[in-house]
């Protein structure tokens, strides 16, 4: 008898795309082979930057699997944090919930009531089709020993030795270093067109100072507690948000002194909310959460 067809959940975190599958009663184990089919439009599911499994833990409330559209299965993923947040704290009417991964556990609750989405196709302003909710998720503490980003060899995560471009004129140099449970690097430029990011962050997702590869961080610091900030993501390539990549941005920036530990970080999509709390050397990200809509996967 064949499969029954797999139902998921289409959601966004700013913008950065997703395909949300519940694996609590049945595993849910797709190859890498079979995440890159499911990734290409041709699957009918319009493409995402990852998928996602939802998975029983038995020290939290789940267990956050995730895969790049390259079907790497890779650490963490801060947007689908907030998405799988806000699916669970429905689900258990909790007022925060603990989701586990392979980069750590954190702690997600939501940070207000929904607000509303866009205004429906012709209903009067105000009314919605899409509720946008907003949710806080703490990711733990940044790592910033060379070796837990990990990098190649030892240096100052502070600022790397690494540049871009000509020797005497590099267009990007000397980045910050940051994990959040993923690897991630941090270039200081306003130089963030689409030729200019896709050029030089493929050229670093795989750069032999990065073992396990690293996201590639623009961040245009426009003032203390504002950042603008594009990534090319290691696996997914140029995404309209970066959940893990806006708490490094964050912080690379406030260990060189440009913000201070808390900022909004604009993506192309929309904001979000970093805050690097002094006291528990944690890092809170607050952002929105939309439901896009639901479907069955293509049978294997
Ligand atoms: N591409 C990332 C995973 C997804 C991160 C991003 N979508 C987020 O919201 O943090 C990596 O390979 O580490």
């Amino acid at each position: 008898m064949s499969q029954p067809a797999r139902p998921y959940i289409r959601m966004n975190g700013a913008g950065n795309a997703f395909i949300v599958v519940q694996a609590f009663e049945e595993p849910f184990h797709p190859t890498a082979d079979q995440v890159r089919a499911l990734a290409d439009p041709a699957a009918g599911l319009g493409g995402f930057d990852q998928l996602i499994g939802i998975e029983p833990s038995e020290t939290a409330d789940a267990f956050m699997r995730v895969w790049n559209a390259d079907g790497s299965m890779v650490e963490t993923c801060g947007n689908a944090l907030r998405c799988v947040g806000w699916l669970m704290l429905e689900a258990t009417d909790k007022e925060e919930v603990v989701i586990d991964t392979l980069g750590g556990p954190t702690t997600a609750r939501r940070a207000s009531s929904s607000v509303p989405g866009r205004a429906g196709s012709g209903d009067p302003e105000g009314s919605t089709t899409a509720a946008i909710h907003e949710v806080t998720v703490d990711m733990g503490a940044p790592r910033l020993d060379w070796s837990e980003v990990p990098l190649a060899e030892e240096m100052d995560t502070r600022g790397i030795e690494l540049q871009v471009g000509p020797i005497d004129a590099p267009v990007l140099h000397t980045p910050g270093a940051v994990s959040m449970g993923n690897p991630h690097v941090v270039f200081f430029t306003d130089q963030q067109d689409d030729a200019f990011v896709r050029g030089s962050g493929s050229l670093v997702e795989r750069h032999p100072l990065f073992p396990e590869g690293v996201n590639v961080g623009f961040a245009d610091v426009l003032d203390r507690d504002r950042i603008r900030l594009r990534v090319w993501e290691r696996g997914a390539g140029l995404t309209l948000a970066c959940g893990t990549g806006a708490c490094a941005a964050l912080v690379a920036s406030a260990r060189r002194g440009l913000t201070d530990r808390r900022a909004t970080v604009i993506v192309d999509c929309g904001e979000l909310t970093i805050n690097w709390d002094e006291a528990s050397n944690h890092v809170f990200m607050t952002g929105p959460v939309e439901i896009e809509g639901t479907g069955f996967l293509p049978a294997a």
